[in-house]
């Protein structure tokens, strides 16, 4: 089983305007309300590849019983601790371009930690985690390291998907995968990355630091990916962008299910950009409708 790790969850609330203005008053024409966190996007995803998963991390008050109800509707296990504090409400505008503001999320105490860990000491080599998304500042910062390390010793495999600080605490314990994006990527080495080369050679640091295989993903841009034997390249077609939240998160569950699915590498990795660019081309995730009708142009290059 492929279960999702959203530490710290969030309802989307989505707002369209015809040009967003700070400091005036806008009105949105058009709002949407989604069941988000990057676990939860990828959980949702992966609903859309036809592969089951089991969405875990911590969910309370009515933002957490929106996000279990429209899960559950949509045929996703949802296995979550329940909390005193309220899930927090991420707010998208969407304008000429994209603002997105997200909250801190909840208070998260010790025994509710203990909770979630006790079921991942139920989980077994059989099993994929991936873990993803910011901790709420109430969590202690090393968590990701913890259920790495977790992982690591149970030999389940494991994924992750966060920033700079995260991604790597997690390095010793030998992801199959990381998704920086590049922006990340670039943090994590506090430098710019202009060429191929460039991030290929810092995609390498991450390898030897223990990463299995490091996911580049680059917005419009397409994505790398690189192992200790080969480098991918994506490219993907030019289209409308309507709404980018969740390209990531898309891609992490498209190279999941392919991974899992038994799919080769580049197949892969070739319907986890199909997922991220059938995501920024429509409001909500993408379906599998859409990321069919794309699969086929996205090109992929061995450099
Ligand atoms: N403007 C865009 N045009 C086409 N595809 C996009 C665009 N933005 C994102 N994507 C797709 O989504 C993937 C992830 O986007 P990216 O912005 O890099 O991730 P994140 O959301 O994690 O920052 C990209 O690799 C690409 O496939
Ligand atoms: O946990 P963070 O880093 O605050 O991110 C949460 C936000 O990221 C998202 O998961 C989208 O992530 P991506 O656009 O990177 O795929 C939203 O659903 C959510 O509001």
């Amino acid at each position: 089983m492929i279960y999702t790790i959203t530490l710290n969850p969030s309802i989307d609330y989505v707002m369209f305007t015809d040009g967003f203005e700070a400091g005036a008053l806008n009105r949105a024409h058009t709002t949407y309300k989604f069941a988000g966190g990057k676990g939860i996007n990828v959980s949702r995803v992966l609903k859309s590849l036809n592969t089951e998963s089991t969405v875990l991390g911590f969910l309370g008050g009515f933002p957490g019983q929106f996000i279990e109800d429209k899960l559950k509707a949509s045929d996703i296990q949802v296995d979550c601790v329940q909390v005193e504090s309220d899930t927090r409400i991420n707010v998208k505008l969407k304008g000429a371009s994209e603002t997105e503001i997200n909250a801190p999320g909840p208070d998260i105490n010790e025994e509710n930690i203990q909770q979630l860990m006790n079921k991942l000491k139920a989980l077994t080599s059989e099993d994929t985690v991936v873990i993803a998304g910011s901790i709420p500042s109430s969590m202690p910062a090393d968590i990701y390291a913890q259920i790495a390390e977790l992982c690591h010793e149970q030999q389940i495999k494991f994924v992750v998907d966060a920033e700079k600080a995260l991604l790597n605490s997690v390095l010793p314990y030998k992801p199959v995968f990381i998704k920086p994006n590049i922006v990340e990527l670039e943090e994590m080495f506090n430098t710019t990355l202009t060429t191929d080369d460039a991030i290929y050679e810092a995609a390498k640091r991450l390898l030897h630091k223990g990463a299995q295989m490091v996911f580049v993903s680059m917005g419009g841009d397409g994505a790398m990916l690189v192992t200790e034997e080969r480098c991918l390249k994506a490219t993907v077609p030019k289209g409308q962008v309507v709404n980018t939240v969740g390209s990531g998160d898309s891609t992490v569950a498209g190279m999941v299910a392919g991974l899992t699915n038994g799919l080769s590498l580049t197949s892969a990795f070739r319907q986890a950009i199909a997922c991220g660019t059938a995501t920024a081309f429509t409001e909500d995730l993408a379906t599998n409708e859409e990321i069919q009708e794309i699969i086929n142009q996205i090109q992929i290059e061995e450099l």
